[in-house]
């Protein structure tokens, strides 16, 4: 402790109120980036910014020496580093299928690995003949499915109104909302899903308001691709007569990559 003392009498007094003076403003910066919901406090950047912080105002405590304040510091930089080291060892666990890794990148906008290992641990793979309903028109959806190779036919009353290609989610505008199923998905080939009953996907947004807004980003974005891809059929139904829209827009509406180039049927 007298080394430091001696050494930092050496050092110009105005470096020291410069580094409480910048170590004020990491803390109050990353509280505000916090709070503003421009970082996540489950990354690695904001005990980084604490950890930054608390060491900054420690060093201006060379020249100024405040116990309660230096108790404060210590256990910032302690509890900052704890974190840190929790998470990378966490995250060195974690594996992932390459199938697993493919849908995580391509359906679930690469949702944090933990996050996402969570959710496959609680989803199951189903592989699943042509002719059988994930969801039927009118009754309650109790899993949101991930489409990731085959087609499913939607049927609204009977009557089939497009065929959706993987990779695309089902059942997703009923998970949205909680409300019966606007039509019958029934798989049109050999199709294999990922089946997430809805309780497990909510016990993996409980408590987590980040995630929870990823995938609901998710699936209206999805839900709003399918609407704009209804309207462009009635549209082109009322001018021609015909009802067909065209295929679904890779990298644009849903996205660019699935298990298989799918190829993109016209609904
Ligand atoms: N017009 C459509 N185009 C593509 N998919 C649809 C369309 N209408 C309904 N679906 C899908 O079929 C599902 C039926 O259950 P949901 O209403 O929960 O969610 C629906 C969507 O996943």
């Amino acid at each position: 402790m007298d080394a430091i003392l001696t050494a930092a009498e050496t050092l110009p007094p105005g470096l020291f109120n410069l580094a409480g003076m910048i170590g004020v403003g990491f803390y109050l910066g990353s509280y505000l980036l916090l709070q503003a919901a421009v970082i996540k406090g489950t990354g690695y950047l904001y005990p980084a910014l604490n950890l930054t912080a608390s060491a900054l105002v420690l060093v201006s405590l060379v020249t100024n020496f405040n116990l309660y304040s230096a108790i404060v510091q210590i256990s910032w930089i302690v509890i900052s580093l704890g974190g840190m080291t929790r998470r990378y060892i966490a995250h060195r666990r974690i594996r992932f299928t390459d199938e697993e890794e493919a849908l995580r990148q391509h359906m679930l906008g690469g949702l944090e690995p933990l996050v996402a290992r969570r959710m496959f641990d609680r989803a199951e793979w189903v592989d699943v003949e042509p002719g059988r309903d994930f969801v039927t028109q009118g009754e309650p959806v109790d899993a949101l499915w991930v489409l990731w190779d085959g087609a499913v036919d939607i049927i609204v009353e009977g009557t089939r109104i497009t065929t959706m290609p993987a990779p695309t989610f089902v059942g997703e505008l009923s998970v949205l909302n909680g409300e019966p199923s606007i039509g019958t998905a029934r798989a049109t080939d050999r199709t294999r899903v990922l089946r997430l009953p809805v309780k497990e996907l909510q016990a993996v947004i409980a408590g987590n308001q980040a995630t929870r807004l990823q995938l609901e980003g998710l699936l209206s974005r999805a839900s709003r691709y399918k609407l704009g891809n209804a309207n462009l059929r009635i549209a082109r139904f009322l001018a021609t007569g015909e009802g067909e829209a065209g295929p679904p827009r890779p990298g644009l509406d849903q996205p660019a990559r699935g298990p298989q180039a799918a190829p993109a049927q016209p609904g």
